[in-house]
């Protein structure tokens, strides 16, 4: 099969409050990596044009792309703000989470593909996966008037906009590491 390679910038989300984590998970140690930031990176890095950490502030200690959030309330809604208005010339992102270190390249793949009438295209299985899509600028207006009114529930986004969710049936590929158990689940499968 052959390698694919997006022409689309890819953003990785890492400047959440990790409350359940108890300490920054973006600054955990993973695989062969120093931070869970960096091993996500580097592992989508080949396959996008370009890619960007989205955050709060510069805690990276490597070099990449970075996208700071301009407001400091923690909220993914900020967060998408601020990339789309960063990435001004780009008519698509991928969003993906620093926390999700098993999605599949075949699946962003199948998103990407699949995404061509929809404002947001996301994974599903049991449960939506909100931030692992794509996401068409012409979202902004959406989530300007949703911050506008304080409301920063990416579901509320998705139920408002052209949603494609796309059905995935390997519930483990979107493992996300909340607290220290999914942590060390993660961990186990990864060495
Ligand atoms: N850039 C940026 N990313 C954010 C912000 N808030 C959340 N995220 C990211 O969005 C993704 C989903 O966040 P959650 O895991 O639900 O929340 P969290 O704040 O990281 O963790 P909890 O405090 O335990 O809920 C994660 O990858 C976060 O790093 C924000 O304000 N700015």
């Amino acid at each position: 099969m052959e390698t694919p390679y997006f022409e689309i910038p890819c953003v990785i989300l890492c400047g959440g409050k990790s409350s359940r984590m108890g300490e920054d998970k973006a600054l955990l140690p993973f695989s062969n990596y120093p931070t869970l930031s960096q091993f996500q990176y580097e592992r989508l890095k080949p396959f996008f044009k370009e890619i960007y950490l989205s955050s709060k502030t510069d805690k990276f200690n490597f070099e990449k792309n970075l996208i700071l959030d301009k407001e400091n309330i923690h909220s993914p809604m900020v967060a998408l703000k601020n990339i789309f208005e960063t990435l001004k010339n780009e008519d698509k992102i991928f969003i993906i989470t620093v926390d999700t270190p098993f999605v599949k390249i075949e699946t962003i793949e199948k998103i990407i593909n699949n995404s061509q009438e929809y404002s947001i295209t996301v994974a599903k299985t049991e449960k939506t996966h909100n931030l692992c899509g794509l996401f068409h600028k012409s979202c902004l207006s959406f989530i300007n008037k949703m911050l506008e009114e304080d409301i920063h529930k990416v579901g509320f986004l998705l139920k408002n906009s052209a949603t494609k969710e796309l059905q995935f049936e390997d519930e483990d590929e979107f493992l996300n590491m909340n607290n220290k158990d999914e942590y060390l689940k993660a961990k186990s499968i990864i060495s």
